[in-house]
């Protein structure tokens, strides 16, 4: 093949001769190479100057957002940068380090036109006009504020490499969920080392919800923008809002000052969880006097005022922002002197603690007060359904809390890997949402990882079981064959459904003893204790 043929008359290339049965391989060599990278983008910069945006941070948020811009903005360039070379391979593969639905496609659109993941972050980062920043920014683990600050570790390298290899003036986005004035301190490192250049910073916080990520992407509620509001700042915002403008329309882009933008993003995120523990604590209140949350949720949802959505009831909530959000509101009134506030928001996650309490003690004291050496079918281990994402899955506690038992568990989810369950189950609480190659490679402790195993499916997960407990709402749960899943348990055969998916008078009809979250308690299972106790 004459690669001159396909290339504008003034791109520089070399003419290379390559037989037809070993283009397949040139090809995807020629892809995961830097080469490709340089050579794709300096032809197309060759044509005209093109806006070039840098994206740190190649995780569930920085990937799905960079591409979507990618995508809707085919005039300019996406850089998407990770110091984690395993998970820049895989965007660069066929099996995207994240399972998201339509991302496969989005990715496939623009990857090697006008879309790259790249492991070289300094050279991407000088060459970017605007650089977003997507990095973890976890709840610290030790020193002062431990257990509730955000960990903003990983931003500051990233400002700081920012600040050492940059040659230009840059806008810097703030993608990260970061503590109210995090602007401040990121303005403060670029401005030590700017030699002379300057460093406009935009809050831009991200609203996106795993699972459908892409949808959130392509038709955003709203996008916030936040930043100085001297004529530099909204400079800036303009340029930002430019690119959003590219697909959403201009009454749903906010724009506010910084303060309020990064505000917004933890308020947002705490309304939600405090509505979710709000159902979850009236669900207790329901089981305790024979009424349905379910009836409940419905009744408020034709309300207005309260509107129908987060009022599903469930084992608790999960997943990689709330808790950790929460924790870091937290701090920054306990910091301002706001006691009460502080203790207000604690009480949510007080409460999602509590339900997932609640529940393992429903299943230990349901089963005759004891799990010990029962097989136990866990169903779902993912936060929630339509990811992969295991991250403060309330899974985890509840299978810490089982096995504490002594249960067996058999555990099946149709997207969370063995690897990825056993490693969550042996992990301490702080290790988890720090970047993958930061992780541990082998399990930390092994501890009752020997009465876990993993199922292939459901029917092998509930062969021979006591128990089933349903912890992601997975549609496929919804198809169970649960005669078949009956015949083959033991007797009395229990279900506990987390997510209150199932047809509980089908179960009971079949033979069933079932449990329901908020729902009017069985005789049998009403005898039992009913004091939760911390994990
Ligand atoms: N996961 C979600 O649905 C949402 C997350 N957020 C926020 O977005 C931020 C990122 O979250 P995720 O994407 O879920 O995290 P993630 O862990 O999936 O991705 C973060 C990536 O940043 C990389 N990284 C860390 N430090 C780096 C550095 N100095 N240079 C280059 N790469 C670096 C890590 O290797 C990792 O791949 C967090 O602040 C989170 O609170 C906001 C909205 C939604
Ligand atoms: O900052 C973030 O990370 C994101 O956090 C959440 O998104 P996400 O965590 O992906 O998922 P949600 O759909 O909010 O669910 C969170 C948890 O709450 C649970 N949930 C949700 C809704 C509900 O009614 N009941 C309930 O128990 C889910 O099962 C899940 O465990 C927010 O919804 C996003 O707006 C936000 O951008």
């Amino acid at each position: 093949m004459d690669c001159r043929a396909a290339l504008p008359a003034h791109s520089q290339y070399i003419r290379i001769q390559i037989p037809p049965s070993c283009l397949a391989e040139f090809w995807s060599s020629l892809i995961t190479s830097f080469y490709f990278e340089h050579f794709i983008f300096t032809t197309i910069s060759n044509q005209r100057k093109m806006v070039k945006l840098c994206g740190i941070g190649a995780g569930y948020v920085g990937g799905p957002t960079m591409a979507v811009i990618a995508l809707k903005c085919p005039s300019i360039e996406v850089a998407v940068v990770d110091i984690s070379q395993s998970r820049i391979s895989a965007w660069n593969s066929d099996k995207l380090p994240i399972y998201e639905p339509g991302l496969e496609n989005v990715v496939k659109q623009c990857r090697g036109k006008n879309l790259i993941f790249s492991t070289d972050v300094e050279r991407h980062v000088q060459e970017a006009d605007i650089i977003f920043v997507s990095v973890n920014t976890p709840t610290k683990a030790r020193g002062l504020g431990a257990g509730k600050a955000a960990d903003l570790t990983y931003w500051e390298s990233a400002a700081r490499m920012i600040a050492d290899v940059c040659t230009s003036d840059k806008i810097v986005v703030e993608k990260s969920t970061v503590p109210v004035r995090t602007a401040e301190a990121i303005e403060q490192i670029l401005a030590h080392k700017s030699k002379g250049i300057k460093y406009q910073i935009l809050s831009n916080p991200e609203f996106l919800s795993e699972g459908t990520a892409v949808q959130d992407l392509l038709e955003p509620d709203r996008v916030l923008i936040g930043g100085n509001e001297g004529p530099e700042g909204q400079e800036a915002i303009k340029k930002l809002k430019d690119i959003y403008a590219h697909w959403v329309s201009e009454d749903k882009i906010i724009t506010t000052n910084i303060w309020s933008a990064e505000l917004s993003k933890l308020a947002d995120n705490a309304f939600l969880a405090q509505r979710i523990s709000s159902i979850n604590a009236m669900s207790a209140l329901c089981e305790a006097t024979g009424a349905q949350v379910s009836q409940v949720s419905l009744a408020l949802s034709k309300n207005p005022k309260i509107g129908p959505r987060f009022l599903n009831a469930s084992v608790g909530f999960g997943g990689s922002c709330f808790q950790k959000d929460i924790l870091n509101l937290v701090y920054i009134c306990e910091c301002n002197g706001l006691v009460e506030v502080a203790n207000y928001w604690k009480q949510v996650i007080k409460v999602n603690d509590y339900q997932k309490s609640r529940f393992v003690q429903r299943v230990v004291s349901s089963m005759f007060n004891t799990v010990s050496g029962k097989k136990i079918a866990v169903l779902g281990f993912a936060f929630k359904k339509d990811t992969s994402d295991t991250r403060k899955t309330p899974a985890i506690d509840v299978c810490k809390g089982l096995l504490g038992d002594d249960a067996c568990l058999s555990i099946y989810d149709p997207r969370v890997s063995a690897d990825q369950i056993k490693k969550d189950l042996s992990m301490n609480n702080v290790q988890w949402d720090h970047p993958i190659h930061l992780q541990p490679l082998s399990s930390s402790s092994s501890n009752g990882l020997e009465h876990v195993d993993i199922a292939e499916d459901v029917y092998e997960a509930t062969k021979d079981a006591h128990g089933i407990c349903i912890l992601t709402e997975w549609d496929e749960f919804k198809g169970i064959d649960f005669q078949r899943v009956f015949d083959d348990m033991q007797k009395p055969a229990f279900v506990f459904d987390g997510r209150n998916i199932l047809d509980v008078g089908k179960l009971r009809e079949i033979g069933f003893i079932v449990y329901s979250i908020g729902s009017p308690v069985e005789q049998w299972l009403n005898n039992t204790v009913n004091s939760a106790v911390p994990f």
